[in-house]
């Protein structure tokens, strides 16, 4: 039985990985995608390794980075940044602790599902995970929003809808069974539709004429028959466009705030917010933090056609963006998701956004213990195009192969990081910083970027408070893995989401030159480094009493 080890002493046999120059050849593979698979049985080796390195999370180390580390060497460490979603297939603090030996960076609870007690046992266990064993999980909560999709359509799971057949969709309650009746949750849900307009069901399972409108009801045919699943989600078309309704409704419902306010109390990193149109929920949201200090970071998802209109503001606007295919689907033809993607991600690059890619990237395995093929080329795509993260939804949350699909993300994107290595370099980055020392920073990084790579250094260490530098590092997408060094628990969390960043909390002192001694020290001691080792070396510690540039600088450093 093969280990994760010997997949990488395959995956590195191939190449000299710490100075060649990355022309990757077709990488020889002794066993297909499923063997490599059923040989992932993580738990028990990993386990063995851990035992040796608790000590490790003094100095503020991912227990899992340290593995992969002492296993790949520095240049075969994962860049991208794996998101599983929590449900009742992993809630468990074994679960947890399986995808996180797995990989898993950070954990997602979707506030649409479940109770509140169930995602504050679920967060608990995540944050002790992480002080007991030395992860480094961060959590992030995704907001239900407000959305128009099915309540009841009769029938406990999925119900055919037979070409021809009448429907009526109705917002009023009733009792017991009605066949051929779907209830929305929505009381405005058939406001500016009309006679003879589309009503797509999840993007094209099922679709309907409107024949009728009649008070809160509409009634329709069956055009494209299909299947209702429970909560499918509902759009309106007319001549080949989308009839927008997403401005009806409010991005916070009373539920949102009161989840935000829970997430808050609980201490979680980030939040996702559903359905944003515009800057103005994003900055609402940040305003409401400011006013309490709070330090977590806010996402927003794309997911509706309004908020493509307004995508650069609302970019510019968040910590973070998610590409939320699933509800991107509804509102944009299918066939247009891919390049949007693509859109999604050249933009947050450009503006230093870290970017998550969600939805069905392995949804067959929720039932299969292998993806398709076509999932594997859409996975692959993703990490091609840079994104900082991939997420699982209901692969982990409620699949039987969470464990395996988050394997098929890792060794995915491992792969073809290797590939894209030149291609990661290639993207033009506009200067964003407006002050000198933002721009200086913002060159810096640039220059160790190009210098890491042309000299095939080992790691680049940066010493960041809030983060900036070690974002804007990820950003020119490095050969070398980024240790970030870090005084700030709320950076140290945030930094998990980013491309090629491995967040360390580290005491920092204004004494630059002490940071560099002692953290290279400690790297040693550990047997992470040796001698020999080259490292580049970028600080952005910037103490009050001196000028601030003086402390923005770029060194090489070779480990005695
Ligand atoms: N906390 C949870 N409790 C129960 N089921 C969940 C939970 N989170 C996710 N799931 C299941 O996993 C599926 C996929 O998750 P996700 O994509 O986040 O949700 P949705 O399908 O509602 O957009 C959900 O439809 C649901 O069946
Ligand atoms: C991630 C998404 O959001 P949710 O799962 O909350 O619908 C999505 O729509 O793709
Ligand atoms: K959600
Ligand atoms: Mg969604």
């Amino acid at each position: 039985m093969a280990s994760i080890a010997a997949e990488f002493a395959l995956l590195s046999s191939g190449l000299d990985l710490k100075r060649r120059v990355f022309n990757v050849p077709i990488l020889p593979l002794r066993v297909g995608v499923k063997n490599r698979l059923n040989c992932l049985v993580t738990k028990a080796l990993l386990q063995e390794q851990l035992k040796g390195l608790q000590k490790t999370k003094d100095l503020g180390f991912d227990v899992v980075k340290e593995i992969e580390l002492r296993e790949n060497g520095f240049m075969g460490m994962r860049k991208t940044k794996l998101v599983c979603t929590v449900g009742p297939a992993c809630c468990s603090s074994e679960e947890l602790e399986k995808l996180a030996l797995g990989g898993m960076n950070v954990a997602r609870l979707n506030m649409c599902h479940s109770t509140r007690d169930w995602h504050q046992d679920v967060i608990r266990k995540i944050k002790k995970l992480n002080q007991e064993k030395g992860f480094c999980v961060s959590v992030m909560i995704d907001t239900e929003g407000s959305q128009i999709h099915v309540l009841d359509h009769g029938a406990p799971s999925s119900v055919k809808a037979e070409e021809g057949s009448i429907w009526f969709f109705t917002k009023e309650k009733f009792d017991g069974c009605r066949p051929f009746t779907v209830k929305a949750n929505y009381e405005g849900f058939n406001e500016g539709v009309k006679e003879g307009d589309e009503l797509v069901v999840d993007g094209g399972m099922a679709t309907f004429e409107v024949i009728e409108r009649i008070g809160n009801d509409l009634r329709c045919k069956c055009t494209d028959p299909g299947i209702l699943l429970p909560r499918a989600k509902f759009s309106f078309w007319r001549d080949g466009k989308l009839v927008e309704k997403h401005h009806d409704l409010p991005t916070f419902s009373d539920k949102d705030w009161s989840d935000i306010e829970f997430g808050i109390s609980e201490g979680v990193d980030f939040i996702a917010l559903s359905f944003v149109k515009d800057a103005a929920a994003v900055n609402h949201l940040k305003d409401h933090f400011s006013t309490k200090n709070e330090s977590v970071k806010v996402l927003a998802k794309i997911e509706c056609l309004e908020s493509l209109k307004n995508l650069e503001e609302i970019v510019e606007a968040s910590d973070g963006i998610m590409v939320a295919r699933g509800d991107l689907g509804v509102e944009v033809p299918l066939e247009q998701v891919p390049t949007v993607q693509e859109e999604i991600i050249d933009l947050c690059r450009r503006l230093n956004k870290p970017v998550v890619i969600a939805s069905q990237l392995l949804e067959s395995m929720i039932e299969y213990p292998t993806p398709t093929r076509a999932e594997v080329a859409d996975v692959s795509e993703a990490v091609r195009q840079c994104a900082d993260a991939l997420m699982l939804s209901g692969e982990s949350a409620m699949g039987s192969y969470g464990q395996k699909a988050i394997s098929v993300l890792r060794m995915t994107s491992t792969r073809m990081e290797l590939w894209g290595r030149e291609e990661n370099q290639q993207c033009f980055l506009p200067q964003i910083g407006e002050s000198l020392p933002d721009q200086i920073a913002e060159q810096i990084c640039s220059c160790a970027g190009q210098m890491a790579n042309k000299l095939a250094v080992d790691a680049i260490f940066v010493y960041t408070v809030h983060g900036h530098m070690a974002s804007l590092l990820s950003r020119n997408r490095p050969n070398p893995p980024i240790f970030a060094f870090t005084n700030k628990n709320s950076t140290r969390m945030a930094l998990t989401l980013q491309w090629g960043v491995l967040p360390i909390t580290f005491d920092l002192s204004d004494d630059m030159d002490a940071n560099i001694s002692k953290t290279t020290h400690l790297m040693k001691a550990k047997g992470m480094m040796k001698q020999g080792d080259v490292i580049l070396v970028v600080s952005d510690v910037i103490p009050m009493s001196v000028t601030p540039s003086v402390y923005q600088s770029l060194q090489v450093v070779v480990i005695e």
